[in-house]
């Protein structure tokens, strides 16, 4: 089924996204730099821009938040559900939200925020789950190298199916 006012993809290809809330498991400026290093996962192979947005209204709105937030899915506390984020849309579309009750890492001594964020922001994008564990799109998270691109040759395929090189309008 399609939720209301959900698209298929972002009809424009600059993209705001503002941070609401951070985890005092990390420095925020920790905290800002995997995201904006997640969102370049997907930049990279497509014709998306990501722009901060500092008046708090954006595309991609990200918090961290536990338990009930204010949406239809609760958090689960530690380990289970570590995030969740909004396909394309108006309102709540696009948004990711991290649950602040895992132990967030910028490395692998816990759960890795750029990891978890490159792909709920696949998610933000319009990229359902694979079935394929090389796929930073598996529904598992699982614990990968760090360095070069988390993309499987198939997240790349999806993102330019759905947002190519074409003319925006
Ligand atoms: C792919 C992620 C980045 C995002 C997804 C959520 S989403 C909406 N964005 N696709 C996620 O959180 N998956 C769970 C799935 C999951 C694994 N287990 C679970 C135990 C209970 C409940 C869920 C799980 C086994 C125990 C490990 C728990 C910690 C890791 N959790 C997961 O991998
Ligand atoms: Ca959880
Ligand atoms: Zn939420
Ligand atoms: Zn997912």
């Amino acid at each position: 089924y399609r939720v209301m006012n959900q698209q298929v993809h972002w009809l424009k290809k600059a993209l705001t996204y503002s941070i609401a809330t951070y985890t005092s498991q990390l420095p925020s400026a920790t905290v800002n730099h995997l995201i904006s290093s997640a969102l370049k996962v997907w930049s990279d192979v497509s014709p998306l821009t990501f722009i901060p947005s500092s008046t708090g209204k954006a595309d991609i709105m990200i918090r961290f938040a536990r338990r009930a937030h204010g949406d239809s899915q609760p958090f689960d506390g530690p380990g289970g559900t570590v995030a969740h984020a909004f396909g394309p849309g108006v309102g709540i579309g696009g948004d990711a939200h991290f649950d602040g009750d895992e132990k967030w890492s910028a490395e692998h001594n816990g759960i890795n925020l750029y990891l978890v964020a490159a792909h709920e922001f696949g998610h933000s994008l319009g990229l359902p789950h694979s079935r394929n564990p090389a796929s930073l799109m598996y529904p598992t998270y699982q614990k990968r190298r760090l360095q070069g691109s988390p993309l499987s040759f198939e997240d790349v395929h999806r993102i330019q199916t759905l947002y190519g090189m074409g003319i925006y309008i």
